[in-house]
């Protein structure tokens, strides 16, 4: 992983030191008076990590530049936070953004303001667009257009082979060495079941610095498959989706990581074998460099889901059983899946709402993974504040290498922050998402943890609901 890699290498990311300096600066009450004014921003009565009394915490110039009690300092806004947990930004290492080809669904746009109202500060786009993000100039594209937004940094992810086909290695050095500065390469959507081309990937990001994030699903073992296999999809008479269909990938692929001594990191883990697996494999004494992740809805739902019919629950891998849940919250507790990660996927209204064989597989998640997570891992005693930040932003970061995000909440560091209500209560409603589309699996369902606010690099970027570009 390149340990001093942050964006600022590669695009403008503030705009140049300016007259900014000499704006008049006013202490007011949350008076927003636009980015180029926005330089110190005071955080009132803000609890880092959920600990301790209530403090001040000011921003100024995109770092954090004072956290103590009563700061009294001409601020260009001030937020009253009244106790709001602060942490590092989320960084989620695995979005479907949509955009080249399927605009319909979610924009580089809309995918970055679902991103920003949920408390993400960094995400990583799949490649599985249309175009495939296998070259450079889709990833520069892509890398671009989020900064042009300016709501979340938009990292593309690149394609393991050509046009996700399995067969061919991309231009993987072509992409790392572009304006993207690409280091999580993945075929998501597909699994790079080829062993050589798998072995061979590894091979070739551990000299460019990256990480090959996989889609473990065994091919031949899913043929035709629609849901969990097991007593519910039988009942349906859904084809189904076998647990050894991952588990075996993910064994596959930890001892080519051990062999080749490149970084792997497993997509959306959802079986009680996987982190078996992956929890033998992390105690073994060289056990290289595998990490993995859960996404919300495999720590929430269950294929109990199937019997309603709706496709809005289908989705790849496949909700599994209860056990696989139970399993899955104590792995990500005890470090053996070392984060979240939405696996954010908005489909179109009649990609859902068809005959579950002709659904796509997918379901969004930007919004909602914050209060997932709090339902199932925080309010359980799983997961604390602190937990909180290792699987929404300080792994991720390390996993892909950002050096500006998943830092401490400490004075001196990147302002790349969310602030948190921790007893706010809301109810999910798919339309009124930011996302272009709506399929949201917990459409009605009140989630715990509200996102007070959101900044990038010292800027507001959400709050209140609402985004500010
Ligand atoms: N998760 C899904 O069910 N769908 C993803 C692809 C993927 O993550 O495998 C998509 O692109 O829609
Ligand atoms: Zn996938
Ligand atoms: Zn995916």
């Amino acid at each position: 992983m390149s340990s001093n890699r942050t964006s600022g290498d590669r695009d403008a990311r503030y705009p140049a030191e300016t007259s900014e300096q000499e704006m008049p600066r006013h202490a007011t009450t949350t008076v927003n008076r636009g980015e180029a004014a926005q330089r110190r921003v005071l955080l009132k009565d803000v609890r880092p990590y959920g600990e301790g009394e209530p403090v001040d915490l000011l921003v100024d110039g995109g770092v954090i530049a004072g956290i103590g009690s009563g700061l009294e300092v001409d601020a260009d806004e001030i937020v009253h936070a009244e106790g709001a947990v602060v942490l590092p930004g989320f960084v989620d290492l695995h979005t479907h953004l949509r955009e080249p080809g399927r605009e319909d669904t979610e924009t580089i746009e809309t995918g970055s303001t679902a991103a920003a109202l949920g408390g993400y500060t960094a995400v990583f786009a799949m490649a599985n667009t249309d175009p495939v993000a296998d070259n450079a100039v889709i990833v520069e594209h892509v890398w671009r257009r989020g900064q042009e937004v300016g709501l979340v940094d938009v990292h593309p992810v690149g394609a393991v082979t050509v046009g996700l086909d399995g067969e061919k290695l991309a231009e993987l050095g072509t992409m790392a060495r572009s304006g993207a500065n690409v280091r999580v390469f993945s075929d998501d959507g597909k699994c790079v079941h080829d062993p050589l081309i798998m072995r061979r990937a590894l091979e070739y990001t551990r000299t460019l610095g990256g990480v090959v994030a996989q889609h473990a699903e065994e091919p031949r073992l899913t043929v035709g498959a629609q849901a969990h296999e097991g007593a519910n999809a039988a009942r349906l008479g859904l084809a189904g989706w076998p647990a050894p269909a991952e588990e075996a990938i993910v064994a596959r692929d930890c001892l080519l990581a051990g062999h080749t001594g490149g970084s792997l990191h497993v997509c959306h883990v959802s079986t009680a074998g996987t982190a078996e697996i992956l929890r033998w494999w992390k105690s073994q004494d060289r056990p290289g460099r595998v990490s993995a992740e859960v996404t919300p809805h495999h720590l929430l739902l269950t294929d109990d889901r199937l019997s309603s019919y709706d496709p809005v629950n289908k989705v790849n891998p496949p909700l599994r059983t209860d056990d696989d849940v139970r399993a899955l919250r104590q792995a990500l507790a005890d470090g053996t899946v070392d984060c979240v990660a939405t696996d954010h996927a908005p489909h179109a209204e009649q990609d859902k709402c068809c005959e579950w064989s002709a659904a796509r597989p997918g379901m969004l998640g930007l919004q909602t993974a914050l209060g997932v997570v709090v339902a199932t891992m925080v309010e359980p005693g799983l997961l604390d504040w602190r937990g909180v930040a290792r699987v929404l932003s300080e792994r991720p970061a390390e996993i892909a290498g950002l050096a500006d995000q998943g830092r401490p909440v400490a004075v001196g560091e990147p302002a790349n922050l969310v602030l948190v209500d921790p007893r706010a209560r809301w109810t999910v409603r798919g339309a009124e998402l930011a996302s272009i589309a709506a399929n949201s699996p917990y459409e009605d369902m009140e989630l715990p943890g509200r996102v007070v606010a959101t900044l990038l690099r010292g800027r507001i970027t959400a709050a209140e609901g609402k985004v500010r570009r």
